[in-house]
């Protein structure tokens, strides 16, 4: 098992990263479980493989877990399952000082972090990330949120978890479009910021979406640590740097919001298409050179990735996207900053993006 630390003043916790954690579940979590009674928020498809892992650990050790089992999918980060959460939170008398356990991807550990977050004003959460995308990105830094009809994300609370148990032997149950959605995440880190993991994705980004198991531990872990470091420097995207994190959302948040949040793009299949995205317009741009953007191309379609908005057969228009695009957060007194790349591994806020220039863009992208 490895452990890397979030630090964060009094309130730093690790991510622990390694095979049979939730079968353990029960050790693992020790004394952060005061009371017999543990409340796990999880769903449907999750728990017909690890529920009853869960269970037996906890069982075994006398506690008595208390499982809500919700409806699988991103329409599920809703007011309304908001609401049944933490109606069934308070039914279980959860206190300020216990934890909830979040067993699941990242709609389940985005979802319980919020419930979490504003439960009698905040009590304590755990996250047990059962996807690649949720390992390497979602339940570490404390980003919580509901998506609502305007938009993605946009009701939520910075609410760090407690622990992390990041157990491999999960990603052996998960369908491997969603490994390949969970990858997205993977590559972001080396694109953003560091050029030799970037290499490290080109060579075997192939074999973590394909189920092997030391590629997959190096991915979880590279990722891991890249992202406690930058959420240690940034915890609230103040100052810029947790804002390089958001490399390719700007532009894959309005495809997700343009296809109504649903099975037709994943979050992860979005956020490939956005870096694919912010890649050739920062080479249009002239900030990095056309091969470099069609390096990273070429990267995440290795990964079975799709690369062209085009194939999404949207119905829609540039002027479209960037209508989407106003609800984003990074929205500052009406011009909105773009993560965009100044070299493989140098991400780099813009604040004088044209939107019509980007409206310009998306309408060519959409006819390639
Ligand atoms: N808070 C953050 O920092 C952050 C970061 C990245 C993404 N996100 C959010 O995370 C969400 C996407 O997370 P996701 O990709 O994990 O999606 P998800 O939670 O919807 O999980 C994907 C699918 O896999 C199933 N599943 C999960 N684990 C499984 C397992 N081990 N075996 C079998 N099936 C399994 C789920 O039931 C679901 O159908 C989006 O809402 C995105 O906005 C948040
Ligand atoms: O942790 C962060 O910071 C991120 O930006 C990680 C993203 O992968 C994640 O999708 C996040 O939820 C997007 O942030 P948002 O603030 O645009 O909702
Ligand atoms: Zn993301």
């Amino acid at each position: 098992m490895s452990v890397t630390r979030v630090e964060l003043a009094g309130r730093s916790y690790e991510v622990r990263v390694g095979p049979g954690l939730l079968e353990d579940v029960a050790a693992q979590c020790g004394p952060l479980l005061r009371k017999k009674a543990v409340p796990i928020i999880t769903d449907a498809n999750v728990a017909a493989s690890w529920q009853e892992a869960v269970s037996a650990s906890l069982t075994a050790a006398g506690f008595d877990p208390h499982f809500l089992v919700l409806e699988p999918g991103e329409a599920t980060k809703s007011w309304q399952m908001l609401e049944q959460v933490v109606d069934w939170l308070l039914a279980e008398e959860v206190e300020r000082g216990d934890h909830i356990l979040a067993l699941g991807g990242g709609v389940i550990g985005d979802l319980t972090g919020f419930a979490a977050a504003i439960l009698k004003r905040g009590c304590g959460f755990i996250q047990l990330p059962t996807t690649l995308l949720a390992q390497v990105d979602s339940s570490v830094g404390g980003k919580t949120a509901i998506n609502t009809k305007a938009g993605k994300n946009l009701v939520g609370a910075f609410h760090q978890p407690s622990l992390v148990l990041a157990d491999l032997d999960a990603l052996a149950t998960l369908p491997s479009r969603e490994m390949g959605a969970g990858y997205a995440e993977v590559i972001k880190y080396g694109i953003l910021g560091d050029p030799a993991f970037f290499a490290w994705c080109e060579e075997n980004g192939a074999r973590v979406v394909a189920g092997d198991r030391e590629a997959q531990e190096y991915a979880v872990d590279q990722s891991v640590a890249a992202k406690a470091r930058i959420v240690a420097q940034d915890e609230r995207e103040t100052t810029g740097t947790r804002a390089l994190l958001n490399l390719g959302h700007t532009f894959g948040h309005a495809l997700e919001a343009e296809t109504g949040f649903s099975e037709r793009l994943l979050h992860g299949e979005a956020v490939a298409l956005g870096m694919v995205l912010a890649a050739r317009f920062s080479a249009r741009k002239g900030y990095i050179s056309q091969d470099d953007a069609a390096r990273i191309c070429a990267a995440i379609g290795n990964a079975l990735l799709t690369t062209e908005i085009a194939s999404l057969d949207l119905s829609c228009r540039g002027a479209d996207l960037v209508a989407h695009m106003l609800h984003d957060k990074k929205m500052d007194a009406g011009t909105l900053p773009f993560i965009l790349l100044r070299g493989i591994g140098e991400a780099f806020v813009d604040k004088q993006v044209d939107l019509a220039e980007v409206g310009a863009f998306l309408d060519e992208e959409l006819a390639r």
